[in-house]
């Protein structure tokens, strides 16, 4: 079109008597080429889009499957709202990057480059100016670059650390306005969003000043290779054609780095994501499988073993467990009591997996956890914990997350064993009553009751239960407990107890204190021993031991 429009203007001031008649084969040219660059243009967009869209699939299918890799485990040390504005935000933010800035950065090398070296034929002097610009702007950016890149990533922190703390404050909504601190909570958000703001404008006057000099930099380029050509022109070295190509040709040298510019914001923010995305993906998992691991027998109902069995959490120097030895039989009932802190949950995560222990072993049935697949392991342990996760969907939908392919003979029977059959007949539209986020329109004893289910739909040969601190009211707590008793039955069970009937069913009791093993045996013998049991009993409230 630069060609054909030159055309069109050198006939018209150069070549007056042939008429106007002359310009209208240029000027359908013109059009021509013009069209066919809106065309070109919008299939660009269209590619880009589809190819940002792609990437962001595969991105966040990786994320997501790398997230369950690195397991409950990693979520202890970072932000559940971090990671997810990582994977929500972070990935949107890549598609300005794959979409538009990387495939202009290309557009930026290979254009001005084929231009600069058609400009060498025309005037080598001309030439030299536009690559001295077409260089300059890059250049300058780079030296930006340093700057751009600690405030994006003061900014992408700052969101990423503001979406946390929101999470953070929905999922804790009932929680706050109990303690009477949902408005200075608001206001500490609030407050972040100014922290937030403040890093917005900072890293956009990075990015506004470098857009000023490189601007300054290609506006300065075009308009110092016209005024040489056009000092060529009066020395006779160029002719008029050759004048105009150079105002056209320079213009669109700059062009390609001008459109990049308008990207290079959105797309820098992308970059700064991307960090977080990397991050993400090389963390390494607290637990994998060894290479050579394979499935093994296992007697069902297992026996637990657990020798000399020291760890610390990550980042802690603190013994969570220091020397912890148990023997569980098979099918018999471990009952972990002690006071807040003890050590009781860090039994029941290291027995899953979530952490190994740093020196000691955990066995089911004669076999380190360790030479377990991690799967295997998993479907070797069924777990009703004390905060019973449900997610936004029916009561049926719920309980079927325990296992694919579930007939519904089989759903009503765990029903019944869960003492859920008179909720569900209780409920509007029975078994698809939505329960709500988070399951909030069902009873604490009704959720766990739903755990049950889940339970017992798994039939895990080992079951891991965290009892409620919070006592249920009679008619839930006797529910519960019958369900509980269905659900022991035949399995190897390690309870976090903190009632007495329960640490009286038991056929093991360890008293922890510290991460060390202060008292076990048999609940009578313990009765009898008047020792660290003795006192935990004493010193809690009637009924409730451990808090
Ligand atoms: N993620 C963690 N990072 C660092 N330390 C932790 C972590 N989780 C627990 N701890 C520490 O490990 C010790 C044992 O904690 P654990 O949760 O096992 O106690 P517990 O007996 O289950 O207490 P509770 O009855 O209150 O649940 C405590 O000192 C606790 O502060």
């Amino acid at each position: 079109a630069g060609f054909a429009l030159v055309d069109v203007v050198r006939r018209i001031f150069a070549d007056g008597s042939s008429g106007v008649s002359g310009v209208y084969g240029p000027l359908a040219l013109a059009a021509i080429m013009t069209v066919l660059r809106l065309v070109l243009l919008w299939a660009r967009d269209q590619c880009a889009t589809w190819t940002a869209a792609r990437v962001k699939v595969r991105v966040r299918a990786r994320l997501v499957e790398r997230v369950f890799d690195l397991g409950p485990g990693h979520l202890v040390r970072r932000r559940v709202g971090d990671v997810q504005a990582t994977l929500v935000d972070g990935v949107e933010a890549i598609q300005a990057y794959v979409g538009f800035y990387l495939p202009q950065a290309v557009i930026a090398l290979v254009v001005p480059g084929a231009l600069v070296a058609f400009l060498v034929t025309l005037d080598p002097w001309v030439a030299l100016v536009v690559v001295v610009g077409v260089i300059v702007v890059p250049f300058a950016r780079q030296m930006w670059r340093k700057l751009l890149g600690v405030r994006g990533q003061a900014h992408w922190g700052m969101y990423a650390e503001y979406s946390a703390k929101t999470t953070d404050a929905l999922q804790g909504m009932t929680t706050l306005v109990a303690l009477g601190a949902a408005r200075r909570h608001g206001e500490a958000l609030a407050e972040e969003a100014e922290r937030l703001r403040l890093a917005t404008t900072r890293s956009l006057g990075a990015s506004l000043g470098v857009y000023t000099v490189t601007s300054a930099a290609m506006g300065l380029g075009t308009g110092i290779a016209v005024v040489i050509a056009a000092l060529r022109h009066a020395t006779g070295a160029l002719d008029a054609t050759a004048v105009l190509l150079v105002l056209f040709l320079s213009a669109e040298c700059f062009r390609p780095l001008s459109d990049l510019q308008n990207y290079w914001h959105e797309g820098f923010y992308g970059m700064a994501a991307a960090n977080g995305i990397y991050a993400l993906l090389e963390a390494q998992p607290d637990v994998k499988d060894a290479p050579d691991v394979r499935p093994r027998d296992i007697a069902s109902p297992p026996s637990i073993t657990l020798e000399d069995v020291t760890f610390s959490y990550p980042e802690s120097d603190r013994l969570a467990l220091d020397r912890m030895s148990v023997e569980l039989a098979a099918g018999s009932t471990l009952a972990l009591v002690g006071r807040s802190g003890a050590g009781k949950s860090t039994v029941v995560q290291l027995l899953q997996r979530v952490f190994d222990p740093k020196s000691g072993s955990i066995r089911i049935d004669g076999t380190d956890l360790r030479a377990l697949p991690l799967d295997q392991l998993r479907s070797l342990i069924g777990v009703v914990s004390q905060d019973v996760v449900l997610f936004h969907g029916s009561i049926s939908e719920n309980i079927r997350l325990a296992k694919a392919d579930v007939t519904d003979a089989e759903l009503m029977q765990v029903i019944r064993a869960a003492r859920l059959d008179d909720v569900v007949e209780r409920l509007p539209e029975g078994l698809d009553t939505q329960v709500g986020e988070r399951g909030a329109r069902l009873s604490g004893g009704e959720r766990q009751r739903v755990a049950i289910a889940r339970a017992l739909l798994r039939d895990a040969p080992i079951l891991v239960l965290d009892e409620a601190t919070s006592s249920l009211d009679g008619e839930n707590e006797a529910a519960v407990a019958a369900a509980l008793q269905e659900l022991r039955h035949g399995r190897t069970t390690v309870v976090v107890a903190h009632r007495l009937s329960t640490v009286a069913d038991a056929d093991v009791v360890v008293v922890l204190e510290a991460g060390r093993i202060a008292e076990s045996g048999a609940p009578a013998e313990l009765m009898r021993a008047r020792g660290a049991w003795r006192d935990l009993v004493h010193a809690q409230a009637e009924g409730v031991v451990g808090s």
